[in-house]
């Protein structure tokens, strides 16, 4: 092959690459290819001979493809009742009987063996390739729903398919021409021994225009002349009535899906505009909305997430909105250290909210129905003027609390405390009351943290009602005191049992220890006789016979080298009664 036919061969590859677009990605691609190069070489022969190495090596390059993708195809995982299938002798029988083995392996028929009886030049014998086609669609399917651009991708899909279409019939159209003799009418492919029309690209550049004009019914196409040529023409009408007027009506889908997905995102302006235009609104009022409109737009705020986010299980629901929000909610003191379970319940419940500069979120003295946190933004707590400012919020930052949580001694009651205004555009998420009492319900803790936020802001506007906090105090200190003398009387009581019980017990010892006494009286001549073994010895047998009687022998044995105090008997003889006068002391004492 000279250095001329290489630079034809770029220059071919170049153009055909250009038309194709995107088909150098994945296997799909490289089917596409191979179908598109069949088509090619089998109508523009000169192509298949000239580059007959070229091809053949792009053939088989995709015959090993095909058979890579048959090998996946007995590792292709399932699912069963919702559990991945890996073992792989299901996998391999799963696949052997199902009908895509089937159109694998046809499409991977040797048909190839048929160029030894019909010569090399004839690639048609390849058409079973085609049978492959079921796995572009599957790929390009697959594509679609992984894709984070599926209208993009839609887009690209149809021009895709319109110009395989236009290609194929531009192949078909240029056999036709040569089937009928190439400049043998207007209407044919011009003879190609004129030098103008003679290069390869030029023939398929004019295949492609006049494949283009037909199939796009442009019309501007000379008249046909024969049959064939008819035929050949109003099969190409009825494809492009059909087929181009479902790809013009899916573009159509694509383009209303955008605006659809763009809907969802942001609150239809051009209804609204077209409302405001209706109803005569001031010019003024409507900048404000059109501003605020191109706010969202520009800045991409969202203010429908729950309404994006409805169709998921609520568990998805709510880690999608914990993921998104968190960082704002971390940076809100009151939620900083609190259980992330509150978290949960919380995100589901806030609602974006955008305001524009100058607009305020509530005015004092409106009954307050939620509050709200700072997602972005700046926001002033204002005088009635709505210039003097007494306080700046920011983000991470909340308000509108004080008029929902019922504080005690709050002289504003459910009334809003103050204005807020916006400075610039910012962003809040609103909690309802009805969703913040219920969540705080559960979190006292949160809402204790929140209730003395709100008296320290009404102790310094002087709206907290002292005598009723001064009361609420009493009263808590009130309470606290009959706890403490409950506990007390009950301590008191355990107490008195204690001693009665300490006492009754050390009368018995007592008891025992005379017992004792009296049972060795006379036994010191023994002991100076010297017959202390016996005296042991006796000692013992009475000491178990008193053990066996008490069955506290080992304490007695303890008690016995203990001093006897005779006045502790006097305590002891009244023993028993004492529980009842000790009783009845403590309580004296009480
Ligand atoms: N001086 C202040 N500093 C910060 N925030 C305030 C101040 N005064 C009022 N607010 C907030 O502004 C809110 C107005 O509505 P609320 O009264 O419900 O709750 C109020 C407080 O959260």
């Amino acid at each position: 092959m000279n250095t001329n036919r290489w630079v034809r061969l770029f220059a071919w590859q170049r153009m055909n690459k250009n038309g194709k677009e995107g088909e150098n990605k994945g296997q799909e691609s490289t089917e596409m290819k191979k179908e598109e190069t069949t088509k090619i070489k089998t109508c523009f022969y000169d192509i298949e001979r000239t580059y007959l190495a070229v091809w053949l090596t792009l053939d088989y390059i995709c015959d090993f493809i095909y058979v890579f993708d048959t090998v996946i195809g007995f590792r292709t995982g399932f699912l069963e009742q919702g559990i991945r299938v890996k073992d792989l002798s299901r996998l391999k029988m799963r696949y052997l009987r199902s009908s895509r083995f089937k159109w694998d392996i046809a499409s991977l028929l040797p048909t190839d063996l048929l160029y030894l009886r019909l010569g090399i030049h004839t690639p048609v014998v390849r058409i079973n390739r085609f049978l492959r086609t079921g796995r572009l669609n599957e790929a390009l399917d697959r594509m679609e729903t992984r894709t984070s651009y599926p209208n993009t991708f839609r887009v690209a899909k149809l021009m895709l398919y319109i110009f395989v279409l236009i290609h194929w019939n531009a192949c078909v159209y240029f056999s036709l021409s040569n089937y009928i003799g190439f400049g043998a009418d207007e209407w044919v492919y011009p003879n190609i021994s004129d030098p103008a029309f003679a290069s390869t690209r030029r023939q398929y550049f004019y295949c492609f225009w006049f494949s283009t004009l037909i199939l796009t019914t442009v019309g501007d196409t000379p008249t046909p002349e024969r049959e064939e040529e008819y035929l050949f023409l109003i099969a190409d009408m009825l494809i492009a009535v059909l087929v181009f007027a479902s790809v013009v009506g899916s573009m159509g889908g694509v383009i209303s899906s955008l605006r659809d997905r763009d809907n969802v995102f942001f609150p239809n302006h051009e209804l609204v505009k077209g409302y405001l235009r209706s109803r005569r609104i001031s010019k003024e009022l409507q900048k404000r909305v059109n501003d605020w409109y191109q706010h969202l737009h520009i800045n991409k705020k969202i203010t429908r997430e729950n309404e994006i986010l409805q169709h998921l299980p609520i568990t998805l629901q709510t880690a999608t909105a914990v993921s998104v929000h968190l960082p704002t909610l971390s940076k809100v003191s009151i939620f900083q250290n609190c259980e992330n379970s509150l978290l949960e319940q919380l995100v589901l419940k806030l609602r974006p909210q955008v305001y524009s500069p100058g607009e305020y979120v509530c005015r004092k003295g409106d009954v307050g129905h939620e509050m709200y946190i700072i997602k972005e933004g700046k926001l002033a707590v204002v005088a009635d003027d709505g210039i003097t400012q007494f306080a700046v919020l920011g983000d991470g930052n909340f308000f509108g609390e004080i008029s929902i949580l019922n504080i005690k001694g709050n002289k504003s009651g459910n009334r809003r405390t103050a204005n807020i205004r916006s400075i610039g555009h910012s962003d809040l998420f609103s909690l309802s009351k009805e969703d913040l009492t219920e969540t705080l319900l559960e979190y006292p803790a949160a809402k204790r943290l929140l209730e003395e936020k709100g008296r320290q802001i009404l102790t310094k506007m002087g709206m907290l009602e002292e005598t009723d906090e001064l009361e609420e105090e009493v009263e808590k200190t009130e309470d606290k005191v009959k706890r403490l003398e409950g506990s007390l009387e009950t301590l008191q009581t355990k107490l008195a049992r204690l001693i009665a019980e300490l006492e009754s017990s050390a009368c018995k010892m007592i008891h025992r220890v005379d017992q004792l006494e009296v049972q060795t009286e006379g036994w010191e001549g023994i002991v100076a006789e010297g017959a202390q073994g016996d005296i042991e010895y006796q000692l013992k047998v009475k000491e178990r016979e008193i053990g066996d009687g008490d069955g506290e022998g080992e304490g007695e044995k303890e008690d016995e080298e203990e001093p006897v105090v005779e006045g502790e008997r006097g305590v002891c003889d009244g023993g028993e009664e004492s529980l009842g006068e000790k009783e009845k002391k403590i309580e004296t004492h009480k």
